[in-house]
Formats: C-alpha cells, structure tokens, sequence
C-alpha cells in the first residue's frame, strides 16, 4: 500500500530523516512514535507529499508520490499536526471549500460532506464559526477534511495534541472507528495513546527506524522471556532446589531488598509460553515454604520506547518484522552463567538454567 524506501531528508546539516524503510499494509492502524526531533512530522510531510525527500522514494499504491503526486495524493487524508483551518468560515464553508480543492466532482460534494460530518459528529456546528469551535471540534473539522475524497490511507500527525482528556478519548474511539474503513497512520509521543490504539508500531529514534512490529510481538521480542518476582518465606538453598527443578526457569536471582525477616525475595526468567505460577505455588507449598509475594512482570510499551531510543541502544539496535529474527535482541540478556550468593546487584548474581 505504502512503500518507504532508503527515504532521507537532510534540513542543511541536520539529519532529520535517515535512510528509512518500510512498508505500510492495508487494514492496520499504525502507530509513529518517537520523541521529540526523530523525524515523525518529517517524514509524513514526505508521505503525503507536502515536503520533497533529499533521497528515497515513497510509492502509494503503486503511485510515487513525486512523479505521479495527484493519483498518490488521492489515496491519502492528512491530518496535519497544525490543520489548515480557515477561522472565519463556517464548518460547512470550509468543508465545501476543502472538496473544491480535493477537486472532488460537484455532484458528489454535498453528500461527501453530509457524510464526513456524520462520521466526525459534526452534524451540530455545521453553521458555526470554526474560531468559535472547541479545540475538539477543530480537530473533527480537520479530520472531516481529511476524510472527504474517500482516501483509503489516513495519515494522523500527534491527532490529540492540547486536547482535555474527554476530547482525547473522543477523537481515539473515532479514530479506532475509521480504522474499521481505514489504514491510519498515527503519529504520537503518546506510549498510551499507541497502546490503546494502534496494532503496528514503528519507532523513530534520530531519524531512524529501531522497530516496527505489532505491539505484541514487540513486547515479546523485547523481553524474550516472561520475569516473576517472588517473595518466599525460605532459605536462599531451600529456593533455588526447587527452582532448578523446574525445566520453565531460564534463570533466576536474588533480589537484595526483602523487607520481611527470614525470606527471599528473587526475580525468575522463564520461557514465554510458560506461566510457572501455579507449579511454583505447589512445590513451594509441599515444602512448607509460605509465598508472601509474587508478580509476573511484563514490559509497557514505555520500557521498549525508553530503550529503543536511549541514544546508545538506538544505533545498535533495530527490530524489524517477524518475532522469529530476535537475535538482535540477545545482548539484552546476560549471559553470564556462573552462580553466585552475592547480592551485589540484580544482574551480578544471575543464575542461568
Ligand atoms: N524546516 C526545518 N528546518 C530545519 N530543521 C528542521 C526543519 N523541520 C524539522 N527540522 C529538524 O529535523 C529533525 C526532525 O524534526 P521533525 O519535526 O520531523 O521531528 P518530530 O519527530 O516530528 O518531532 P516533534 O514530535 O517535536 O514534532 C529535528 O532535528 C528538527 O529540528
């Protein structure tokens, strides 16, 4: 549907857009993150075709978007991070206005607009002055816009941005409502906003593309593994037999700041299809060694973002596609597999299985 390829926008010396690849599907909703100056706005501002690239090309249903721009362009409603209202118009004036210039043929404009408005809840203001609209209402009147011409592809920049959180989660559900018709791209800084809403996720760090993958396997692909972290009425001895007599756990260690007398508090890796909880919980009980505590612990989509685009990571590190090419993901684990008491810290410690 999109093709990104080797797209790169130098601004003078800055870098904004660095040799970015990827492919956009139909059907999905796609969330851009990154934080600020990665190069999100860049780079839809190239996709949409309001920005010419320094090198690269981007082809929209088989259309490049600078040599055969009008056919790309129908393909595609943005919604700019600042949308280009007319203030002193009138939400259907404008709405009228935008079709005239989406060149969309006279005799259909009127039920375009008739449906957009429906679609955004615009029906109400119609007659209104967009200055005298809520900031969400002008975020609809941008989004009807974007709609008119039927596009397939939406492409949202930071959608929600000065938004109260009623508006928020207004302009969400309308934008998971279009994802039913629609493929959006969504731009945010938002991790939650991602989260909620969108099923891809490709993360921009310094013009780079460091992921792109469902959220799901993202997830799995960063962590590789599920971690529990139990607080055990037990010796540290009496822990770890039972513990290596579980085939589930990786690897495990203990945690220094157990805050009740005569127990250990450990954090276990186990593989990701295996939940050990229930086992765990028998085995220790056989023992009568009472569980004080315990949590199975899952990377937020905010872990992955954090370390994805920590400066040192973000150059080393790309995750792309399938959760079956997870290999750049192994220097996260630690491989060391000596044993050791010492509860220096949580990594120096580590006993792997
Ligand atoms: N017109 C411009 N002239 C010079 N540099 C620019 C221009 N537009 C963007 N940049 C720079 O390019 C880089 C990428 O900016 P861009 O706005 O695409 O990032 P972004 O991820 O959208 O950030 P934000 O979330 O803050 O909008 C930044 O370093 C920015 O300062």
């Amino acid at each position: 549907m999109i093709e990104v390829r080797h797209l790169t926008k130098r601004y003078g010396d800055t870098l904004a857009v660095d040799d970015l690849n990827f492919t956009i599907e139909k059907g999905r909703i796609y969330g851009f993150l990154g934080p600020n100056g990665a190069g999100k706005s860049t780079t839809m501002n190239i996709i949409t075709g309001y920005l010419a690239s320094t090198d690269g090309s981007v082809t929209i249903n088989g259309h490049d978007i600078l040599e055969d721009a009008e056919a790309a362009k129908k393909n595609i409603g943005y919604l700019p991070e600042l949308p280009p209202l007319y203030f002193d118009m009138t939400v259907k004036e404008y709405l009228a206005f935008a079709a005239e210039l989406k060149k969309i043929p006279k005799a259909e404009r009127k039920n375009q607009i008739t449906r957009v408005s429906a679609t955004t809840k615009l029906d109400a203001v119609q007659n209104r002055l967009i200055k005298n609209l809520s900031k969400g209402y002008r975020q609809r009147v941008g989004l009807a816009q974007a709609l008119l011409g039927s596009p397939e592809i939406l492409i949202l920049d930071e959608p929600t941005v000065g938004l109260d959180p009623k508006q928020i989660l207004e302009i969400r559900d309308l934008i998971k409502e279009l994802g039913k018709e629609h493929t959006v791209i969504l731009s945010s800084h938002i991790l939650s906003e991602i989260s909620a809403v969108c099923d891809y996720v490709l993360i921009l760090s310094h013009g780079k593309l460091v992921a792109s993958d469902t959220l799901e396997n993202l997830t799995s692909l960063m962590q590789g593994q599920n971690s529990l972290i139990v607080t055990v009425k037990s010796s540290k001895e009496q822990l770890k037999e039972i513990l290596r007599g579980i085939t589930a756990v990786k690897e495990f260690h203990f945690m220094g700041d157990c805050e009740e007398e005569h127990c250990v508090k450990a954090e276990i890796k186990t593989d990701p299809s295996s939940d050990i909880r229930e086992l765990l919980f028998y085995q220790l009980a056989e023992k009568n060694l009472p569980i004080l505590a315990m949590q199975l612990v899952r990377l937020s989509l905010e872990d992955i973002f954090l370390e994805l685009t920590a400066d040192d990571q973000a150059a080393k590190k790309v995750i792309t596609g399938t959760p079956s090419s997870p290999t750049e993901n192994a220097d996260d684990t630690d491989t060391d597999t000596t044993e050791s008491d010492t509860e220096k810290g949580d990594n120096e410690n580590a006993v792997h299985m």
